[in-house]
């Protein structure tokens, strides 16, 4: 645990709306991840790599508590098992845990996961410190899985698919119906991939802010940051700022 009070000043540069506003009209929607000088979030088959170091990672808590929802897609929930909260800092009644939503057309969250374990046991915790797993799935699900997942303590919420995925697009409304006004979009691979690819209607990026960890090593075999194909046609980059934090490089960028 860190004895740094307040978040790196840099981070201003996500520009994310005041936390005093509920409801504006645009979700704020930070992309985020850490890779490996190879271009790879992960090992073979997905193994988790620690690739930020104790800077970075601390750097990314801080990320986690200024935003109100952290996401990541369901297969990152399977691989890495992650808690998604913000242990790193000290503990303060100020600094909230993001909260999760994880993209899971088919409901394959299984009651088994850190999210939902350390969900039921919040008694023992310090009250505000765990957040409900909520899981985004497909309308086609059926109320038996629904039920069952929500009787093992996490909240779904069914919406219409766009050809078997939840569409970037849909995002910034269900956020605002959920009373969302940022989201920090952790991965994996492939969610990263379909929110870098999405645009909004008037042609500009639906991501507001990328932010990457950039650490100095090789993975080999593995993970990209977007699935094998998918390269193409990512967009260009606008640099607004990039911080040494130990041995990383952790870049500010605006998507053109
Ligand atoms: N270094 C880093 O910063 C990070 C690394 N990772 C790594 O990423 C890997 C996991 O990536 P990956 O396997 O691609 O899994 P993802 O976490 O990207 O989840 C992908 C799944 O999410 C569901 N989904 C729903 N909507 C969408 C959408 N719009 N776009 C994409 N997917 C959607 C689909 O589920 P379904 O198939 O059920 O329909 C899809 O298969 C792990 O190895 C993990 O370690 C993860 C986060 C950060
Ligand atoms: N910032 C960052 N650096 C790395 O090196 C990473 N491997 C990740 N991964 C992300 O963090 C999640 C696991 O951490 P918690 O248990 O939630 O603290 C993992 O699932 C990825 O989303 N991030």
């Amino acid at each position: 645990m860190s004895n740094q009070l307040t978040p790196p000043e840099f981070l201003s540069h996500l520009n994310l709306p005041n936390p005093n506003d509920p409801s504006p009209s645009n979700p704020h929607i930070t992309l985020t991840w850490a890779q490996s000088l190879d271009f790879r979030i992960a090992g073979e088959r997905g193994k988790r790599v620690i690739l930020s170091g104790e800077e970075s990672m601390l750097m990314t808590h801080w990320m986690r508590s200024m935003h109100q929802a952290i996401l990541v897609g369901i297969g990152t929930v399977l691989l890495d098992d992650p808690r998604l909260q913000i242990n790193l800092l000290p503990s303060s009644p100020t600094l909230l845990p993001p909260q999760p939503l994880i993209l899971d057309p088919k409901l394959r969250f299984p009651p088994t996961t850190k999210l939902q374990i350390e969900w039921n046991s919040r008694s023992l915790r310090p009250p505000g410190s765990v957040c409900q797993p909520w899981i985004l799935c497909g309308e086609e699900v059926s109320k038996e899985r629904i039920s069952s997942a929500e009787e093992n303590g996490a909240r779904v919420i069914p919406i219409s698919l766009v050809d078997g995925r939840i569409s970037p697009q849909t995002l910034p409304s269900i956020m605002t119906q959920l009373g969302l006004s940022s989201v920090m979009i952790e991965g994996g691979s492939r969610v990263l991939s379909s929110f870098l690819h999405a645009r909004r209607q008037d042609g500009s990026s639906l991501v507001d802010r990328v932010v990457v960890t950039v650490a100095p090593t090789f993975i080999g075999n593995g993970i990209g940051v977007v699935p094998l194909g998918e390269e193409e046609s990512l967009p260009e980059l606008i640099n607004l700022h990039t911080e040494i934090m130990g041995k990383d490089a952790v870049m500010v960028c605006k998507v053109r």
